[in-house]
């Protein structure tokens, strides 16, 4: 049977566990994220086989139900070296696409890569990705010394070269893009901006709260401040739907505050997978408060799982102080969100419990977002009367709480605002002529 044959969206799953049951759930939900059909699946429990990762019946009943349901594909979620995938090649009939949980991953990630920097970190993982493989032909041609293969050697170790300047060239243009976006936010919090970050698990519900969290009105008002500011934040149930960062301004009285909510985690995902997407990531590592979303309606153990994966992604980087928001609880009775809560205490303490969908609990989370940012200084400051002074006072209107202006010889102005802002309008209050502090 030749590769046209077979049914283009079928895919063959297979895991192998070192010990207890394999579970294939989530990259059941991996594959048909990828756009695959799930046609059947294979699991063992074993030690690793260098070979060929399972055993060698096991690989023999893959390569029938392979051949049975016509799929084009066998996605295993283990990670395959290039010698393993290159065996199972072998072993399956022609023109079967073997794919490890990385190189699937990889898939959806291109998919869904939409803008320039997304597309740059997909292309980087995959040549990340690609490198050792080449590698591992160029050797095994060598090795082989088939007529033809020699050839097909020599053009894998240009392709080698190729691939290593490329990946230098993307890191350099992707530092760039890591440079503008941190001016970015610099120029957002001195403009009186706090900035939050939506984290958690693929899948948690992040853009969902995203929609809660925004002052949907704001949202016309904010493009012509900031451009960038998008005003979707797609919801489906699917694994990484997200895959770039949306911002929005978020629904509060007495703050501004920006939400970016950003590409979901998920658990063993290799260093250089972590890496490529740092960029994206920073708008988390580099936020003044991240809020770590966790879909409650899960049984306790694969959210324990979820919650320790989070914080190993976060972990190295992270700057801000973290709380935990509970989602999706109308799905589970309130008992169970209790006992939940408690179950995660040492990991997640004092978390907040919501609904995305519902809008539950989203008040209590604007509260808490609150009182969990720096506070606000309190400054007076009494200016000369002077056209410099108005456009410093309407500069204080648009970055403070104002709590009082007082217009007679001189102009005081009574306002609450983040350090930075009160900072800076100190500065500006020093540099007009003649001032006079209070
Ligand atoms: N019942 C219920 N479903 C929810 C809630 N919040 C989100 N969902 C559903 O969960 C699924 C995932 O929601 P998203 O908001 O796309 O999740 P995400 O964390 O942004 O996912 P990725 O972008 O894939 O990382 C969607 O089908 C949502 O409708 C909730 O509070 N209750
Ligand atoms: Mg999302």
């Amino acid at each position: 049977m030749t590769g046209t044959e077979r049914d283009p969206d079928g895919a063959v799953i297979a895991k192998r566990a070192d010990s207890g049951a394999p579970d294939t759930g989530e990259i059941r939900d991996l594959a048909r994220a990828a756009g695959y059909r799930v046609a059947g699946e294979v699991t063992q429990t074993r030690k690793e086989d260098p070979a060929l990762c399972l055993g060698e019946g096991k690989v023999d009943e893959l390569a029938r139900l392979v051949r049975r349901t016509e799929a084009a594909a066998v996605v295993f979620d283990n990670r395959l070296g290039p010698y393993q995938t290159y065996n199972l090649g072998t072993r399956l009939p022609d023109g079967v696409e073997v794919l490890d949980r990385f190189r699937l991953i990889l898939d959806i990630f291109g998919q869904r890569a939409r803008t320039r920097k997304a597309q740059l970190q997909v292309e980087l993982a995959e040549l990340r990705y690609e490198l050792p493989r080449v590698e591992a032909k160029v050797s095994l041609a060598r090795r082989d010394e088939r007529p033809g293969f020699m050839g097909l050697g020599e053009y894998d170790e240009s392709r080698e070269r190729d691939i290593k300047s490329r990946i230098s060239r993307i890191r350099e243009e992707l530092s760039q893009i890591e440079r503008d976006e941190e001016d970015r936010r610099e120029r957002r919090r001195e403009s009186g901006f706090d900035l939050v970050a939506l984290a958690g698990y693929t899948n948690a519900g992040k853009s969902t709260l995203l929609r809660q969290l925004a002052a949907d009105l704001d949202v016309d008002e904010n493009e012509g401040l900031h451009p960038d500011l998008d005003t979707t934040a797609e919801s489906r149930d699917r694994l990484f739907t997200t895959l770039g960062t949306t911002t929005r301004r978020a629904d509060m009285d007495r703050r501004d505050v920006l939400v970016t909510d950003t590409v979901g985690f998920i658990s063993d995902l290799p260093h250089w997978l972590v890496e490529s997407f740092k960029s994206t990531l920073d708008a988390v590592y580099r936020a003044d408060l991240v809020l770590l979303v966790v879909d409650v309606s899960e049984p306790i153990e694969d959210i324990r799982e979820k919650v320790v994966t989070s914080h190993d992604t976060l972990y190295e980087r992270n700057e801000a102080p973290i709380v935990t928001v509970l989602n999706k609880v109308d799905r589970v009775p309130e008992e169970d969100v209790e006992e939940k809560a408690a179950a995660l205490s040492a990991l997640a303490p004092y978390p907040v419990a919501v609904s995305g969908t519902e809008g539950t609990g989203v008040e209590d989370l604007l509260d808490r977002i609150d009182r969990e940012l720096p506070p606000y200084e309190h400054e007076r400051l009494v200016l000369p009367m002077s056209d410099e002074t108005m456009s410093l006072v309407s500069w204080i209107h648009d970055n403070a709480n104002v709590n009082d202006v007082d217009y007679g010889e001189q102009v005081v102005v009574d306002f609450e605002a983040r350090p930075v802002v009160v900072e800076k309008s100190r500065a500006r209050a020093n540099d007009l002529p003649a001032v006079a502090e209070s």
